[in-house]
């Protein structure tokens, strides 16, 4: 262990770090938007790696054995940052440790070790959640709250995209089947976690995948049925950087229109439509741009902008709840994760179209 924890300085609710790559950078910078949030301590198999992530993001302690940062007083909860392989065993064991448990998307590989997870957490006592940050955004919060009061009235249907430029390289996690990658895993849990948030427990109707040359899934089509509304999803890294997705989330009522607008993960703004429409104009065009900023009748914009990735939501109500009692998150309990990983394996179930 590197660094020193002064009990008596320590205030405020202790974050711990387990990884230091991509994604735990950016949740060590968004928790200076969480309030009463602490940088406590970082893990990494490297300690000359944990120690540089420290010193750079603020912590107070870097750790390269497993055991002494979960034993390290000064966490309050684990951030699980780690490729998705990692993530059930790593939240197993800080479970057993008696941490609290944030674990990165997808909470694990598949739809029996979510269940696990689940099923440790509770008979422990000890909070556990996956860090679908999505459903804790306020314009996502806004747009279940608009779904749920009628302002579109009935559902009728939805539609979601997320196709991002990411060249095929076998290096990379998202492509290497030891790392967990595939395109659902890293982004198909975006979409069908928010239409099961919105609409309901999840059923497949229709699925269909292409593999990239290392086997993973680097496309994919997915019809469920959420609740009783009918939902798609296309999913893919596309090697051409015009092909990218429109990337919104778009729920057609039978009064209205909502849209949580492109990168609909990150949930920038809503659009809100005051009639029932079959597709609304792609986001991806001059036009669009260009009408968003200027008021439109019949059309409300909502903007969410914010100075911070985003992460800091999810972060504040782990703490939250933890500090409520609980060990689940009643917008993200576990069930919900194992429901989605459970429609993944099924459209993995058959074979890639190519
Ligand atoms: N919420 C969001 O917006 C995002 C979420 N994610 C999720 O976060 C997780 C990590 O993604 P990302 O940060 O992009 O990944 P990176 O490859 O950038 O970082 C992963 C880190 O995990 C640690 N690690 C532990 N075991 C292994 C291993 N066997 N191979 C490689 N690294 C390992 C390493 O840290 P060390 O060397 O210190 O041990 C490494 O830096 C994924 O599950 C992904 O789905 C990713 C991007 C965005
Ligand atoms: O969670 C994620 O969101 C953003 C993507 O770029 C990344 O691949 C994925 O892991």
């Amino acid at each position: 262990m590197a660094g020193q924890t002064d009990d008596t300085k320590r205030e405020g609710f202790g974050w711990g770090i387990w990884a230091t790559g991509a994604i735990a950078a950016q949740f060590a910078a968004d928790l200076d938007h969480v309030p009463g949030a602490r940088r406590a301590a970082v893990c990494s198999r490297s300690m000359e790696t944990a120690q540089a992530f420290s010193a750079k993001h603020g912590f107070a302690s870097a750790h390269a054995d497993p055991d002494a940062f979960l034993a390290d007083p000064a966490v309050d909860a684990v951030y699980i940052a780690s490729p998705h392989t990692e993530h059930c065993a790593q939240a197993l064991r800080a479970i057993a440790a008696g941490k609290p448990v944030l674990i990165e998307k997808p909470v694990a590989m598949t739809s029996v070790e979510a269940r696990t997870i689940e099923d440790a957490a509770r008979n422990a006592g000890v909070f556990a959640m996956e860090a679908l940050w999505t459903r804790f955004l306020p314009a996502v919060q806004r747009a279940k709250a608009l779904i749920d009061d009628g302002a579109i009235g009935t559902v009728r249907r939805a539609e979601a995209s997320l196709l991002f430029h990411r060249p095929f390289d076998p290096e990379h996690r998202l492509f290497d089947p030891a790392r967990g990658g595939g395109v659902l895993h890293d982004l198909g849990v975006y979409p069908l976690s928010l239409a099961t948030f919105l609409f309901g427990a999840p059923a497949l109707e229709r699925g269909r995948w292409q593999a990239a040359p290392t086997g993973v899934d680097r496309a994919a089509e997915v019809a469920l049925t959420c609740g009783s509304v009918p939902f798609t999803a296309k999913v893919g890294f596309v090697e051409d950087p015009a092909a990218e997705g429109r990337n919104d989330f778009i729920v057609y009522g039978e009064t209205g229109t909502l849209r949580i607008d492109r990168h609909f993960l990150s949930g920038p703004s809503l659009t809100l439509w005051d009639r029932p429409l079959e597709t609304t104009p792609d986001p991806r065009g001059w036009g669009e741009k260009l009408a968003r900023r200027l008021p439109m009748p019949g059309r409300t914009v909502m903007d969410f902008a914010r100075p911070s990735r985003g992460l800091n939501f999810q972060a504040a109500a782990v703490q939250a709840a933890i500090a409520r009692g609980e060990t689940a998150h009643p917008a993200m309990p576990l069930s919900d994760s194992a429901a989605v990983l459970a429609i993944i394996e099924q459209v993995l179930a058959a074979p890639p179209e190519n």
